[in-house]
């Protein structure tokens, strides 16, 4: 059976042999800010919100197309997000590299470009355009070629956020090295999204040193106070945050106390 994934793999293959032959890579290494969303995250005493800029998404359809993902990012800040991820892909999710790049611009937390990397042309791309963090989906690729972006992102200066969603892939992350890894909440083939795929996984994470992020599904402040039970410092919020029209008590919800830190 065909899933979304295996579709938005095969429009990625089409784009990467576009920008094969189009992408002048402009990135002249002159950033030098090293904005961390692994030291932010693992120095913070609270769950800190990654929030995303998400215009529609396979699963939801449109959810708000026509956001301005300036005005949506400096809300998120002053709201108080830890993090941006700027959703890319343009198929699936309506989302553009020029939105990442007008992000840069206006904010300086740390941003994610959320994307389906398979090359490294798109990591030099999301590098140029203003990214700190990118994403790889243990899904998506093998082993091998996930260890060769893996790498090739921190040449680059650039964090990597490691997503999975069982204890095959986890078993990838932690061989890889990754030290930052994302848990889905959402099946990426079924769109089953249940909080409690955070909660069997982030156990076999006992490494002090790497930081857990929980994504997907996030609605509530009971979310967020069953997720940090699980040892996350983050979680990556994008429906909800879009959809909200209190962007300052939507975070405020989420950026409870973490466990061992409490009063
Ligand atoms: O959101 C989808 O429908 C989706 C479908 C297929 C692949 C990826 C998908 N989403 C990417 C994400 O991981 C989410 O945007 C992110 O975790 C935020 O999720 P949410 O807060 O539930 O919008």
């Amino acid at each position: 059976m065909t899933t979304i994934l295996d579709r938005i793999l095969k429009e990625k293959e089409k784009e990467v042999a576009r920008l094969k032959k189009e992408y002048v890579d402009t990135d002249r290494g002159l950033d030098d800010q090293h904005r961390s969303l692994y030291n932010a995250f693992m120095n913070s005493n609270h769950l800190n919100v990654i929030s995303e800029i998400k215009r529609a998404s396979p699963s939801k359809g449109d959810i708000d197309v026509g956001v301005n993902p300036v005005e949506q990012a400096k809300q998120y800040v002053e709201a108080g997000a830890g993090a941006i991820s700027v959703l890319t892909d343009t198929p699936f999710f309506k989302g553009t590299m020029d939105d990442l790049r007008k992000v840069r611009e206006v904010v300086d937390v740390p941003i994610l470009c959320k994307d389906f990397i398979i090359d490294t042309i798109q990591i030099d791309r999301a590098k140029a355009s203003g990214a700190d963090v990118i994403l790889l989906i243990a899904s998506a690729l093998s082993q091998a070629e996930l260890d060769q972006l893996y790498q090739y992102a921190k040449s680059k200066q650039l964090e990597v956020l490691f997503e999975v969603h069982n204890e095959e892939e986890l078993a990838v992350a932690k061989e890889i090295g990754a030290n930052i890894i994302g848990i889905n909440n959402r099946d990426l083939k079924t769109f089953d999204v249940r909080l409690d795929v955070t909660e069997q996984l982030a156990g076999s994470i006992t490494s002090p040193d790497t930081l857990i992020i929980s994504e997907s599904g996030f609605r509530t402040a009971d979310d967020a106070e069953r997720i940090v039970q699980t040892g996350a410092r983050g979680i990556l919020v994008g429906e909800t945050l879009m959809r909200s029209d209190n962007l300052a008590e939507a975070l405020a919800n989420f950026k409870v106390s973490l466990v061992g830190e409490r009063a």
